[in-house]
């Protein structure tokens, strides 16, 4: 019988117990685009093998947020989402590694004796991206993994990256599409719409009582957003995906208090339900056209109505 649990670990030491023959995979995952996709498939053949239980390793925070905050680039994806894509390509053995500055000073070979190369456990294989670099100054790679590992009798994979069009998959390159707003190439790398999710929080009461329609406010969710404007969307609300429009702006008709904030609020068709507190998904299809300035709220009105309308059609084709 399959076990379908998903064990969330620390450090690899602690699935030991449960699963004393691991193959891991190591990496950021930020987004799990079809180059990670590549990566997880390796593994998955790699576990088969040497018959252990496959494990994906990956570091919270992004390194770059601990080492260089000033320059970390918005996530692609929140833990969660991150945690649920990995489940849904069958790997329930994840270990989301504290990633500190401490950490960042043991050279490759330290980092591998502590917290691999340790009783009780037995690495069968390793499995990283061609760009993965780890270890302090980051002065390992593959190569270095794999010398480190045939020391110890454990098989390492080094996957090239994957291309599309011109270049190479890498969240930086989907990055930039996203928030260029070129959401089928985005959607192309990533092997699925770009979304966000976050908690759904109170806004000013404008929606549903002066608009007649009522919009979810997503917030603080640290997520890369696509450009202002008005696109056609789908929102996951538990386990039920519901086609909706959602807006991204500073809502410039209604707010105009000098206080300019970014907000995400999506309407969903055929709904109506409390959701404040709950966690939503917000995945992008299709942009409609940009956020504007309307003279009154009844033309602001009348436009979200035909909003509503091109959504649907483009909904349609997805
Ligand atoms: C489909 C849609 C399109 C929107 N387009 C605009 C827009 O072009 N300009 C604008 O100022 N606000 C726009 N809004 C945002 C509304 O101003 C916002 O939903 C309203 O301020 C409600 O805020 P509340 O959540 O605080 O009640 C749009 C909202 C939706 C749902
Ligand atoms: N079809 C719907 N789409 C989005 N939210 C809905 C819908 N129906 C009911 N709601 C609920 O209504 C709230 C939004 O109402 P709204 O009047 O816009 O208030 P607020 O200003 O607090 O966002 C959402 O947070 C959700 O709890």
């Amino acid at each position: 019988m399959n076990d379908t649990t998903c064990r969330i670990v620390s450090y690899p030491s602690e699935l030991a117990a449960a699963c004393p023959r691991i193959a891991v995979a190591i990496g950021v995952f930020d987004g799990v685009h079809i180059g990670h996709q590549a990566i997880l498939g390796e593994l998955r053949r790699l576990a088969v093998d040497s018959a252990a239980v496959p494990v994906v390793l990956f570091f919270d925070p992004h390194p770059r947020a601990v080492l260089t905050p000033e320059q970390a680039p918005p996530r692609l994806s929140s833990l969660d989402t991150k945690v649920r894509l990995l489940q849904d390509l069958g790997l329930r053995h994840l270990v989301c590694f504290p990633f500190t500055r401490e950490l960042a000073e043991l050279s490759p070979a330290e980092f591998l004796e502590r917290y691999f190369f340790i009783p009780g456990l037995t690495v069968t294989a390793f499995c990283v991206g061609q760009n993965w670099r780890f270890g302090k100054g980051n002065s390992g790679n593959g190569a270095l993994l794999a010398e480190l590992g045939r020391a110890r009798d454990v098989a390492t994979s080094v996957v090239p990256s994957v291309r599309y069009g011109s270049d190479v998959v890498s969240s930086t390159r989907i990055r930039q599409a996203v928030a260029a707003g070129e959401l089928d190439l985005a959607r192309a790398m990533l092997g699925r719409p770009y979304s966000i999710n976050g908690v759904v929080s109170h806004g000013r009461g404008v929606g549903g009582k002066v608009l007649k329609c009522p919009t979810a406010n997503i917030v603080d969710h640290g997520l890369l957003l696509p450009p202002f404007g008005i696109y056609a969307a789908r929102g996951r609300v538990g386990q039920r995906l519901l086609d909706g429009v959602v807006y991204i702006g500073d809502a410039p008709t209604i707010r105009h208090d000098g206080n300019p904030e970014v907000i995400v609020e999506l309407h969903l068709f055929s709904f109506a339900a409390d959701l404040y507190g709950k966690q939503i998904e917000v995945l992008f299809y299709r942009f409609l056209r940009p956020s504007m300035i309307f003279a009154d709220t009844e033309s602001l009105s009348a436009q979200i109505q035909r909003d509503i309308k091109a959504a649907r059609l483009a909904l349609l084709d997805e």
